[in-house]
């Protein structure tokens, strides 16, 4: 499974390497992505009464000479629109000389009711706003509403970050090549994008491990291999302890939520430490979950001495009050030997943005011990300042920055879902659905990734499956799904993930 997502610098690395290396040329690898962009149009729109396929002068242009040379020699009515020649000396001078399509001027370009229009006008090496003839074909093909086949990327977006450089073509199927770049996840350019289709062109899976992409897509073959298996001899707290701190008595279904969550991913005891005012109204809602009263920092820490739970969750219905603050100091501080991964959402966030600085120095990531933050868009805002407000960076940069300046993994979510560890290693979550925009929904999220990071499963690791189960949870279960739904879809969700995974 290809699970490499590359940057556009990246790939324009490995079409490089792969040339050198052969057997295949630059042109042959682009003939090879003319055809794959072909083979599309022949799948989806058979009954194409006319293609119009738009070149611009990069190699983009270029798969686009030959995509229009072979749907023309298979008898559609295809017409060729120029924006400048070919640049001299590229694969593309070579795929324009190679067609015999007569070219037309692409500010003479007017879009046909019928038709389809195959965009070619520029793809990863677009790197400022469209303007001129492009842009006002962009306009004009947008609100004519013609289906288009986009060639790597519509054109207008960039492929690195999915913002919309400027004014942008919005596909209906979008043809990439090798791997899938960051934009064609990353919102917005995922909508822009329409159906995704990835072609092998013939660059090998060799050729792009040797580039070393640290972006992968988060898909269960990124993680599988470390998912918890519990052995035949384990018992409940060998199967991983889960600590979830409760808020006052006006809140605390959040925590409930989480510990739920992480009971129904495995961890084989969950332990809901609540404040006594909060006791009453935590034991009338709990079955199969434990229930320890806390009342304060020397209360927690002697949970975590005797206990030794390996995973804590803290910030669902926490509270921020001063009390609540010294209570996370405690939460926070590294385990001394056990193995400890420590999960903050929600209200922890909020009382860590106060002073981001004092608390990032003081989380551990090593081997046994890990702080997992996962901020929405506002909390992120407020944890990071300056970070968020940098535009030269993507959502998948952003989150790789602060993950190293926190010393956490840092699950940045979303729609597009980042996941990003100090040394630069992310995923991209595709599975996503708003569907998991409910109240409470956050919640569970930190309550599976706790309740597999408890079961041993690595931080990151358990960040990344944690953000996938999730989403595929809330799939199972459909319209309608509150966030209480969620945890009680996950066995449905692993027995399917366990079962493709049985050799
Ligand atoms: N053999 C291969 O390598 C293969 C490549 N493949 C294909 O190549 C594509 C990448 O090709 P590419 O690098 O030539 O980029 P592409 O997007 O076509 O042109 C960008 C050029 O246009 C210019 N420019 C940029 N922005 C602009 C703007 N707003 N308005 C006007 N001009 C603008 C800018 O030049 P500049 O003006 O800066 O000199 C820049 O250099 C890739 O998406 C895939 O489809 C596949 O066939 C597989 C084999
Ligand atoms: N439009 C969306 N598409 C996909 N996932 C979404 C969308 N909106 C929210 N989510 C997911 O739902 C969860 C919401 O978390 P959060 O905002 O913390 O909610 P709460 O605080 O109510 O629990 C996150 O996992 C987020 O990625
Ligand atoms: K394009």
């Amino acid at each position: 499974m290809a699970l490499e997502i590359l940057t556009p610098q990246e790939m324009g690395r490995v079409d490089r390497l792969a040339i050198k290396q052969g057997p295949l040329s630059g042109i042959a690898l682009m003939e090879r992505a003319g055809a794959a962009v072909a083979d599309i149009v022949f799948e989806r729109f058979p009954d194409a009464g006319r293609i119009d396929v738009l070149c611009g002068p990069g190699n983009n242009g270029g798969d686009g000479y030959v995509a229009a040379t072979i749907l023309a020699a298979s008898g559609y009515h295809v017409a060729l629109w120029t924006d400048g020649d070919p640049r001299a000396g590229s694969d593309a001078e070579i795929a324009a000389r190679n067609c015999i399509l007569k070219r037309q001027p692409l500010e003479q370009y007017q879009p046909l009711p019928g038709g389809i229009v195959v965009d070619a006008l520029y793809g990863a090496g677009l790197e400022r706003p469209l303007q001129g003839t492009a842009r006002a074909v962009a306009e004009k093909v947008g609100a004519a509403g013609l289906p288009v086949v986009a060639v790597d990327l519509p054109s207008g977006l960039s492929g690195l970050s999915g913002e919309a450089l400027g004014t942008t073509f919005r596909a209906a199927v979008t043809v990439t090549f090798a791997r899938k770049k960051p934009g064609h996840l990353l919102y917005p350019g995922r909508a822009f994008c329409g159906e995704l289709v990835v072609r092998d062109i013939g660059i090998s899976d060799a050729v792009v491990k040797e580039i070393g992409s640290q972006t992968f897509e988060n898909l269960p073959a990124l993680w599988i291999d470390d998912f918890p298996r519990p052995p035949a001899d384990t018992y409940k707290y060998s199967r991983g302890h889960v600590g979830v701190f409760s808020g006052g008595p006006a809140a605390t279904g959040a925590a409930r939520l989480s510990a739920m969550a992480a009971a129904r991913s495995g961890a084989g005891a969950v332990t809901l430490l609540s404040p006594p005012a909060s006791l009453a109204v935590n034991a009338v809602h709990l079955t199969s979950i434990i229930l320890r009263r806390i009342d304060g920092p020397d209360d927690a820490q002697a949970f975590l001495d005797q206990r030794k739970p390996s995973a804590l969750v803290a910030g669902p219905g926490l509270g921020t009050d001063n009390d609540m603050a010294a209570l996370l100091a405690t939460v926070v501080q590294p385990a001394s030997a056990a193995r400890r991964v420590v999960v903050l959402d929600a209200d922890a966030l909020t009382i860590i943005a106060q002073e981001p600085a004092k608390w990032f120095g003081s989380f551990a990531l090593d081997g046994a011990h890990a702080t997992i933050l996962t901020p929405h868009e506002g909390e992120f805002g407020r944890l990071f300042p300056e970070i968020h407000a940098d535009k030269s960076l993507s959502k998948l940069e952003k989150a790789r920055a602060a993950a190293k300046s926190a010393h956490s993994i840092i699950v940045y979510k979303g729609p597009d879902t980042v996941i990003a560890n100090p040394e630069g290693r992310a995923a991209i979550n595709s599975n996503g659905t708003p569907l998991l925009a409910t109240a409470g929904s956050g919640d569970v999220l930190s309550g599976i990734i706790a309740g597999l990071a408890g079961q041993g499963m690595s931080p990151f690791e358990a960040a990344c499956a944690g953000a996938w189960l999730h989403a595929e949870a809330a799939h199972t279960f459909g319209p309608g799904l509150i966030a209480e739904d969620l945890p009680s879809m996950l066995p449905r969700v692993l027995t399917r993930l366990l079962r493709q995974r049985a050799p």
